[in-house]
């Protein structure tokens, strides 16, 4: 039977549509952020030190490579957490039931975390530990 429409793969990319594209590309990642942060207790305690961490920057005057490094670190954090609740649900999906892979899966997507975690623990002593604890 003849198609009465165009497949949409054939339809002819127009820049508007590029963009139309891009901005729901955007908007559906700020959903699963937002999804996220309504489901994940880590992640709102990672979105209050976050705020935390940011206050502190601007009441010392870090400098801008300690900025870069806290910038690297905070969102480090937050990919790997956002990662981990990814795998998480995909986990639950596939495998419901208990599987040793599907723990194993879950277990290190976990230690992903952890390792952000310990580095921006670093970063964070590193930069702030100066200002926190100055020498006597
Ligand atoms: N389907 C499964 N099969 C085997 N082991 C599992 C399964 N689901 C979870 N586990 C084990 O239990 C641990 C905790 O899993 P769970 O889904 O409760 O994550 P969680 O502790 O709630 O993580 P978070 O607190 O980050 O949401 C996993 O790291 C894994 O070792």
């Amino acid at each position: 039977m003849a198609q009465l429409t165009e497949p949409a793969s054939a339809a002819p990319r127009q820049p508007a549509g590029l963009w139309r594209r891009r901005v729901a590309s955007f908007g559906h990642a700020v959903r699963g952020v937002a999804a996220a942060l309504r489901s994940e207790v880590h992640l709102r305690f990672h979105a209050a030190a976050t705020v935390v961490v940011i206050g502190l920057g601007f009441h010392y005057g870090i400098t801008r490579l300690e900025w870069a490094l806290v910038a690297l670190a905070v969102a480090g954090v937050w990919t790997a957490e956002l990662v981990n609740t990814a795998i998480e649900a995909l986990t639950d999906l596939a495998s419901p039931a208990y599987h040793p892979l599907a723990g194993k899966a879950k277990d290190v997507a976990a230690g992903a975390v952890l390792l952000a975690a310990l580095g921006a623990l670093v970063v964070g002593v590193l930069v702030f530990g100066p200002h926190l604890l100055p020498e006597q």
